[in-house]
């Protein structure tokens, strides 16, 4: 189990989590919800050790290293100029000392030009062939933030069953969304980020009062700001 205690991190004198306290066990799907600058890819980052001058705990139970054991699907996935997507697959496999795989299988569901140059991608592409990096490997947790954002419905759907697939098997994931509807019908588990700190953790029994916890009496306050900015009666208004 991933295991995060009492987790601070700071950008100069900017406190953006403290005290964070959150688990990720093998063979579950974790959700990780906030408002834009909640602190979800700051946390995502010390996870994995892209960032390291935070304080606190975070450690693999079992002692294994995590960044050996880990993927991660960034926010937005880089790719180097002039590698192809299969080029890009082979780089990540090396990295890792990995033997090199036959991608066809993998690409049959995603469909990817693997051997049209990665930064030529559109959005949507990108994210996928970041993800077939992903799946092609044979990780223990993975780390995905956004992993939904860009995908167009068909593929949404493919990598809803994809993470269920690889939940029965016994990974461990951990993914940031903005889609309240996607995270529910996946997760096992979802943590609520506020103010730096962990809000609440729902468990899936109570999921429903998660949509109620995120609409709160702020929102409502905005929305009755914005019947003033824009009243259902404005000059356009026909009578
Ligand atoms: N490299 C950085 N330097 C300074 N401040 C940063 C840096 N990265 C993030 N921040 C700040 O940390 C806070 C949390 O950012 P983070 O990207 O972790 O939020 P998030 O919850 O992932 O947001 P979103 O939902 O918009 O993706 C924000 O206030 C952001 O401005």
């Amino acid at each position: 189990m991933l295991s995060i205690r009492g987790l601070g991190k700071a950008y100069g004198d900017h406190q953006v989590l403290q005290q964070v306290d959150m688990d990720l066990r093998p063979g579950s799907i974790h959700g990780l919800v906030g408002a834009n600058g909640a602190g979800k890819t700051t946390l995502l980052h010390c996870l994995y050790g892209l960032l390291t001058d935070y304080t606190g705990q975070i450690r693999e139970t079992t002692g294994r290293p995590i960044r050996e054991h880990t993927g991660v699907l960034p926010y937005e996935p880089y790719f180097y100029p002039r590698l192809t997507g299969r080029e890009y697959l082979e780089f990540c496999l090396q990295a890792r000392g990995r033997l090199l795989v036959d991608f066809s299988a993998w690409n049959s569901l995603l469909e990817l030009p693997l051997d049209h140059y990665a930064e030529e991608y559109s959005a949507g592409m990108k994210k996928k062939l970041a993800l077939l990096a992903l799946l092609v490997q044979d990780f223990r947790y993975l780390v995905l933030d956004e992993p939904f954002n860009g995908l167009d419905m068909g593929a949404n759907l493919l990598l809803k069953e994809i993470l269920l697939r690889l939940r029965a098997q016994g990974r461990g994931i951990l993914l940031t969304s903005h889609i309240l509807g996607t995270l529910t019908e996946t997760c096992d588990e979802i943590t609520l980020l506020a103010g730096g700190t962990v809000q609440r953790h729902y468990h899936a029994a109570e999921f429903g009062a998660l949509t109620t916890d995120l609409l709160d009496l702020h929102y409502q306050e905005k929305v009755a700001h914005l019947a003033q900015l824009l009243p259902s009666s404005g000059p356009g208004t026909k009578v």
